[in-house]
């Protein structure tokens, strides 16, 4: 698993700038080589101290001996071999076994092992007050997590007191500071002169040196030339028109515009990368050029493996400690979380180890923790997942509420909610109930009143391209209208099932594995127009991550939008998520109609006012100014940005599909008709259908009918028959009788 030990660090990126981009492309290029070094380089390996948890590094090859009797051969995944490898290419280096889907898996059920629940609460629980205070991670050198120098950073402290070896791999002492800087001067000086001959070589390829680069000569000379495009020169392209871009006005060629370039830049991206025209320019949009070429180019190398420690089983020590035993390479996520251990090498399937089979993790991505860490559910809480298969977030709900309270886990999809099912069983969660229903229509209607609900909702999936690259295709204009209507039908839901009275929350989290606007900050706009009784708080995440958008392409959003997180995995090196919590603060408005005021109870007005907005939307809103926790009025329509109407919806959605028919070829009033028309058809059929079988059953009815009769009688019949026969036998007795006693007398 080379691949692993090449993955950096999840933690907040540094700033990108465009030399930032060359080192990108020099690393990549120098992968082969390192990846060569380092399999020559000892290898972190440990020993476990019976007394103190104490990793110590011990060259690989010994280690492996020492744990199977013979020296184990340990995969190295091959590093990208070229700058200019064609991302379809990339992607067939299959993920390992080590990267088995948890979706999929069942687990055992609960396993035996007794562990010190306070230690390990406590731990877990350590790691939320770290959250709210704020306290994230920086940066940090990727060299730092790669390299293992055994002198430089002993391993004994890697899983120490604060079970963080970030701290103490940046600890600089008397005995290493010179090791350390000799170390970053040779690698300084390494990648410079890797920048210089990348530079030089990137000139020689398109006669460019020092001169405005043509590059719609060059896009027009490939196209000439009829052939398949060439790879390497088109990246070459991509990189020079980003930069033609960043200084369009001493660069550009005379007579171009800006649009030509990012036309002609959109056009290669999509070649290059193999995204749809519509889909490469929506996640274009979002950054700049350079920021959006990282962007695209992060989406074609996996994230790092991270698998989440279960607290109702073990603790994280413990279980690093069990899994380094087997082989596997690992350290803590980052400061950020300390239930998360980042995987870099395992010589066993990380689905099928005991620990797994025991509960004592789940594979679970990095990103996915935030939302529930956001959410914060407290012991002894009502607490409700909205869709929650398969199941990582809600285990770890389940974990953080130490197994007391009550967990509803809902997904509407019932295969998915067996394997949710699975998981929690191996999880060993107590407390969760799994629900299989629409929580659009069935919440807060079946349940309400929760503390706190988290919808992790469905999505187009942008942030986790890496994972599905079917998204570049599959996802289409219409799919950006529907998904975003489900998502508000869900939040409006999930708002009315909370309890605003709530003593200990009355919190909403809403999150999204795509980076889109349309389905995060908008959304979340439309929901603060429709219930102005929620507003936006704090995640309590920290730094970690970006803001969210105030404004999008000239639309504007609520200022407090800020507080919502977006994380990428060109900034981040995690998947693409979003992150909103709202605090709920008074009860749902109700349909004026009812002539039912608010102040009539909270969890009827909610469940009215679910009921009534997330079926047909047809709901008038109570638009009495509302003042929040602090008697400050609500900022409520978000400014200029424009309200989001079903009717509007249905419009759009309309047009997308004529557009998709005629963008194939065909005639929208034809196609579109033509179900009408025959759907008219098959009504009249499934009518007369439905009418011959009614009398058909009639039919048999009274065939039935009679035949009971013509039974009923021939019974009768027999019945009679039988009588009369015996009637006449016991006369014909009789009469014999008293002939015998005649003939007696005489
Ligand atoms: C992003 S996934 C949830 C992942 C889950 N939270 C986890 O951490 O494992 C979205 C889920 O929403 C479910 N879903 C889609 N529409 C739904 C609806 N109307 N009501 C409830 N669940 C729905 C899907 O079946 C899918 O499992």
């Amino acid at each position: 698993m080379g691949r692993g030990r090449r993955m950096k660090k999840q933690g907040p990126p540094a700033p990108l700038d465009e030399s930032k981009i060359t080192i990108y492309k020099n690393r990549k290029a120098a992968d082969g080589d390192n990846a060569k070094a380092e399999s020559g380089k000892k290898r972190r390996r440990a020993e476990v101290d019976e007394d103190e948890i104490e990793v110590k590094a011990v060259p690989k090859k010994k280690a492996n001996k020492a744990s199977n009797g013979k020296v184990e051969k340990v995969a190295v995944t091959k590093a990208k071999a070229k700058t200019n490898t064609k991302p379809a290419e990339k992607k067939s280096e299959k993920k390992k076994q080590v990267f088995q889907d948890s979706d999929e898996e069942e687990g055992s059920d609960e396993g035996t092992w007794e562990t010190d629940d306070d230690e390990m609460l406590d731990d877990e629980f350590d790691d939320l007050e770290g959250v709210s205070d704020g306290s994230m991670d920086s940066q940090e050198d990727e060299d730092s997590v790669l390299d293992s120098d055994d002198e430089d950073h002993p391993r004994e402290t890697l899983f120490s007191e604060d079970e963080d070896l970030s701290d103490a791999e940046e600890k600089l002492t008397a005995a290493n500071i010179e090791g350390l800087s000799r170390k970053l001067d040779e690698a300084r000086e390494a990648e410079e002169e890797e920048a210089e001959m990348e530079l030089k070589e990137s000139a020689m390829q398109t006669n460019i040196a020092g001169d405005r680069p043509d590059v719609f000569a060059d896009a027009e000379s490939a196209a000439q030339a009829g052939l398949a495009p060439d790879l390497q020169l088109m990246r070459t392209r991509i990189t020079d028109t980003i930069r033609i871009l960043g200084d369009l006005k001493s660069l550009g060629q005379p007579g171009k515009s800006r649009t030509d370039y990012v036309d002609l830049l959109l056009k290669d991206i999509c070649t290059y990368y193999g995204y749809t025209p519509f889909l490469a320019e929506k996640l274009f949009n979002l950054f700049t050029p350079m920021e959006a070429f990282a962007f695209f180019e992060a989406n074609e190398t996996p994230r790092p493996v991270v698998i989440r420690t279960n607290t109702l089983r073990t603790n994280r020590r413990s279980l690093a400690q069990a899994l380094i035993n087997r082989g596997v390479v690992l350290e803590p996520v980052g400061k950020w979380s300390k239930v998360g251990l980042q995987v870099f090498e395992s010589p066993v399937p990380l689905g099928a180890t005991p620990e797994y089979l025991a509960g004592h993790y789940i594979l679970q991505a990095a990103s996915s923790f935030l939302p529930v860490m956001a959410l914060a559910p407290q012991p002894n809480e009502r607490v409700l997942d909205m869709a929650a298969a398969p199941g990582g977030k809600s285990t770890y709900i389940s974990a953080l509420m130490r197994n007391t309270g009550c967990l509803i886990a809902n997904d509407a999809s019932k295969p998915r909610a067996k394997g949710l099912i699975g998981n929690i069983h191996r999880l060993g969660c107590k407390n969760t109930i799994v629900t299989n229903m629409d929580a659009r229509t069935a919440f807060p209607k079946a349940m309400g009143g929760f503390d706190r609900v988290l919808l992790d909702a469905p999505c187009t999936g942008t942030g986790v391209i890496s994972k599905d690259p079917s998204v570049k295709t599959s996802k289409n204009e219409r799919d950006f209208l529907a998904i975003p209507h489900m998502q508000r039908q869900l939040l409006l839901a999930a708002i009315d099932s909370v309890d605003h009275a709530s003593k200990t929350g009355g919190y909403i989290v809403y999150s999204t594995c795509s980076v889109t606007v349309e389905e995060n900050e908008a959304v979340v706009q439309y929901i603060l127009r429709k219930r102005p009784n929620v507003k936006i708080v704090d995640t309590g995440l920290g730094d970690f991550g970006s803001e969210g958008m105030t404004s999008y392409m000239g639309k504007q959003f609520d200022p407090k939008m800020k507080m919502t997180r977006r994380y990428f995995p060109h900034r981040e090196n995690v998947d693409g998520f979003y992150v909103c919590k709202l605090k709920k603060f008074g009860p749902s408005p109700v349909a004026k109609s009812t002539g039912e005021t608010a102040t009539s109870g909270e969890k009827k007005a909610d469940k009215h006012a679910a009921s009534a907005d997330s079926t047909d939307g047809e709901m008038e809103i109570d638009k009495t100014p509302l003042v929040d926790e602090d008697g400050e009025m609500m900022e409520l329509e978000g400014g200029a940005f424009g309200p989001f109407e079903d009717d509007e919806d249905a419009e759009r959605i309309e047009r997308a599909e004529r557009n998709r028919l005629r963008r194939k070829g065909l005639n929208p009033k034809g196609v579109l008709n033509k179900p009408k028309k025959e759907e008219k058809k098959e009504e009249k059929k499934a009518e007369d259908k439905k009418e011959k079988e009614e009398q058909r059953e009639k039919k048999v009815e009274k065939k039935e009918k009679a035949e009971k009769k013509e039974k009923a009688e021939k019974k009768e019949k027999a019945e009679k028959k039988e009588k009369v026969e015996k009637k006449e036998k016991t006369e014909v007795k009789e009469v014999k009788k008293s002939k015998k006693a005649g003939s007696k007398k005489q």
